[in-house]
C-alpha cells in the first residue's frame, strides 16, 4: 500500500540544515499496523506529513496504492487524503466554529453521506464523548479535543490512518481505550495503521515497531517481556 523509495528530507532554517530522513526505503502492506517510535525531534511527525503528502521530500518518492504522491498536484493530494486517509495531528486541527459532533461528522458530510451525524455520534460515544456532542473545541479539554480528532479520523473508515501520538495526552485508561478502538478498527475493516507513539506497550501490539533516529528507520526487535527494547 505504501512504498518509500530512497526518501530523503531536510528542513532549512536560515543557513542551518536539519536532516530528517536519509535515503529511507520502506514497504507497508494493506492492513498492517506500524508504530513509529524514536527520540523527540528526530522527525516522526515530518515522516507522517510526507506520507500524507503534506510535505514534499528533497529526494526519493512516496507511493500510495501505486500512485506517486510527487506526481499529484495539491487538489489531487487533498482528494486522496479526503477519500483514503484519516489523520490525527498533535495539534488536532478541529474547526473552532463547529461542535464536537459536526467536527467528527465532517469527512462524511463532505462525502455527501446522509447518516454522517448518526455515524459520528456512534464514534464519539466510543471515544467516551457521548455527553460532549454539542461542545465547541474551545469548551473541551485537550484530551477531549484529541478524542474528537480521533473520531473524525476514523468516521469514514479510511484505508489508512496516520496518527501522531493518538494516546499522548490521555490518562492511562482513556489512552488504552483509544488504543483498543484503533486496533479494533484495524481488525474489523483492515484499515492500515501508522502510529507515532512513545507508548511501548501500545507499540508492541502493532505488527512492527520502527525507530526513527539519525535519518534512518530501524525495525525494533523485542524479547518476550522486554518493553525497553533496542533497535535491531
Ligand atoms: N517547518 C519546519 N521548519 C524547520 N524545522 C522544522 C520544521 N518542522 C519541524 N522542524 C524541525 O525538524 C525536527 C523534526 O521535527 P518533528 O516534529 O518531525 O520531530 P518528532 O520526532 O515528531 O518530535 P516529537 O517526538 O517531539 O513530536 C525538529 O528538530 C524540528 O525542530
Amino acid at each position: 500500500m505504501i512504498r518509500l523509495n530512497q526518501l530523503s528530507m531536510h528542513y532549512m532554517l536560515g543557513e542551518s540544515r536539519i536532516d530528517i530522513l536519509h535515503e529511507v526505503n520502506l514497504e507497508i502492506t494493506a492492513g498492517e499496523r506500524v508504530a513509529i517510535a524514536g527520540p523527540s525531534g528526530t522527525g516522526k511527525t515530518s515522516l507522517l506529513l510526507l506520507l500524507a503528502g503534506l510535505e514534499r521530500p528533497a529526494a526519493g518518492s512516496v507511493r500510495f496504492d501505486d500512485r506517486s504522491l510527487g506526481e499529484l498536484d495539491r487538489d489531487q493530494l487533498a482528494d486522496l487524503r479526503r477519500d483514503c486517509m484519516g489523520i490525527v495531528f498533535q495539534s488536532f486541527h478541529l474547526v473552532p466554529s463547529l461542535t464536537a459532533l459536526d467536527n467528527a461528522a465532517l469527512p462524511l458530510e463532505i462525502a455527501g453521506c446522509r447518516d454522517a451525524r448518526a455515524r459520528a455520534r456512534v464514534l464519539l460515544d466510543k471515544v467516551g464523548l457521548g455527553a460532549r456532542l454539542d461542545h465547541y473545541p474551545g469548551q473541551l479539554s485537550g484530551g477531549e479535543q484529541q478524542r474528537v480528532a480521533i473520531a473524525r479520523a476514523l468516521v469514514h473508515e479510511p484505508k489508512l490512518v496516520l496518527a501522531d501520538e493518538p494516546t499522548g495526552n490521555l490518562d492511562d485508561r482513556t489512552g488504552a481505550a483509544i488504543g483498543e478502538l484503533l486496533l479494533d478498527l484495524n481488525a474489523q475493516t483492515g484499515t492500515t495503521l501508522i502510529l507515532v507513539t512513545h507508548d511501548m506497550a501500545f507499540a508492541r501490539r502493532c505488527d512492527r515497531v520502527l525507530r526513527l533516529s539519525g535519518g534512518a528507520l530501524t525495525e525494533m526487535q523485542f524479547e518476550s517481556d522486554d518493553t525497553h527494547a533496542q533497535p535491531a
